[in-house]
C-alpha cells in the first residue's frame, strides 16, 4: 500500500504541534520515525490513524484520500498497535485478538473457522498461544504488547502503524518483533526511540524536531553524529558494523566526553 501525507498541521488552542509534515511511504516499506521526547511523532500517527483531525493537509491510502473512508474502511487498510492498552473491560487474550477481525465482518455476524484460524495463528506468530484463555489485563507490558500485535496481524491490514512497539518487550522480543515486521513485507510506519534498532530494520528514518520533518532518507543518508548532537543533544559515534553492515551508534555519557575530548578520541 503507498502511503502519502503531505502538508499535515495540527495544533491544540492555537499552538501548534506538528507542522507542514510531508512523507511518503512506498509499498512494503518499513519507515520509522524518530525524534527526542515531545518531538512530535505520536502526534503525527495520532493524525493519520485518525485519533486526531489534522487541522491542515491531507493522508491517502493508494490514492483514496484517508478522510473519505468510513471507519470500518480504514481498519481493513490500517493496523494500529499504540501504547494506549488499557481496557475498561476485561477481556480474554483470544478475544481481543478476534477484535482484529471485527472490520472485515457485519455487524452480529457470527466468528468463522477463518477467523479462528487467523486468531490461532496470529497468536502463534508472537509466541502467545498458550496465554488464549488469559485475561488480558493479567498480562505484563509485554505480553499485552505481543497480543496487540497479534491483533494486528489478524486484522490483515495492508498498512501497519506502530507506536514504541518494543516498548515493555525485554530484548528478545525487541528482534522478535521488529524481524516478523520485517519479513511480513507489510507497508509500515512505526516511532522508534531505539536509534541503533531504527537503523538496522528500517528502509527509511523520518526525524521530527519541534514538530517538523527535519530529515528524511535511509538511516545511513540521515544518521550521523552531526543530527545526533543537534537534534537529540548527544555526543555519538557511528559505524559501519563489520558483521551486520549495519550502522551502529555507540552513545558517550556527558561524564566521558570531557575525558575522550582530551584524549582526542571523540569523533565527530
Ligand atoms: N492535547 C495536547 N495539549 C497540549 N499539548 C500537547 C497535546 N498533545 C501533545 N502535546 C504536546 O505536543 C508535543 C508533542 O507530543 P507528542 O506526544 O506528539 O511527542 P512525541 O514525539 O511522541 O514524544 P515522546 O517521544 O515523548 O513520546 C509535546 O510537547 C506534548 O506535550
Amino acid at each position: 500500500m503507498k502511503v502519502e501525507v503531505q502538508g499535515l498541521s495540527y495544533g491544540v488552542k492555537g499552538v501548534p504541534i506538528i507542522q507542514g509534515v510531508d512523507l511518503q511511504i512506498h509499498p512494503g516499506e518499513f519507515v520509522g520515525i524518530i525524534g527526542p521526547n515531545g518531538s512530535g511523532k505520536s502526534t503525527l500517527l495520532k493524525n493519520i490513524y485518525r485519533v486526531l483531525k489534522p487541522q491542515a493537509g491531507w493522508i491517502s491510502l493508494d490514492g483514496q484520500q484517508l478522510s473519505e473512508l468510513t471507519h470500518k474502511e480504514t481498519a481493513q487498510r490500517m493496523a494500529v498497535v499504540s501504547q494506549e492498552s488499557s481496557s475498561a473491560f476485561d477481556f480474554t487474550v483470544w478475544d481481543i485478538v478476534l477484535m482484529g477481525r471485527h472490520p472485515h465482518k457485519r455487524m452480529f455476524a457470527a466468528d468463522t473457522r477463518e477467523d479462528d484460524a487467523l486468531v490461532g495463528e496470529a497468536l502463534e506468530r508472537v509466541g502467545m498461544e498458550a496465554y488464549a484463555r488469559r485475561s488480558f489485563s493479567s498480562l505484563s507490558g509485554g505480553e499485552k504488547q505481543r497480543v496487540l500485535i497479534a491483533r494486528a496481524l489478524a486484522q490483515q491490514s495492508q498498512f501497519l502503524i506502530m507506536d514504541e512497539p518494543t516498548n515493555h518487550l525485554d530484548i528478545r522480543y525487541q528482534l522478535q518483533m521488529m524481524d516478523l515486521v520485517k519479513t511480513l513485507r507489510m507497508t509500515a510506519l512505526s516511532a522508534l526511540h531505539d536509534l541503533n534498532m531504527a537503523c538496522y530494520f528500517c528502509d527509511r528514518l523520518i526525524v521530527m524536531n519541534e514538530g517538523e520533518v527535519y530529515a528524511s532518507g535511509t538511516p545511513e543518508e540521515v544518521m550521523s553524529a552531526e543530527l545526533l548532537r543537534q537534534v537529540f543533544g548527544v555526543s555519538a559515534q557511528l559505524i559501519v558494523h563489520p558483521v551486520t553492515r549495519k550502522l551502529s551508534i555507540t552513545y558517550f555519557p556527558e561524564s566521558l566526553q570531557h575525558h575522550l575530548t582530551q584524549k582526542g578520541a571523540l569523533i565527530s
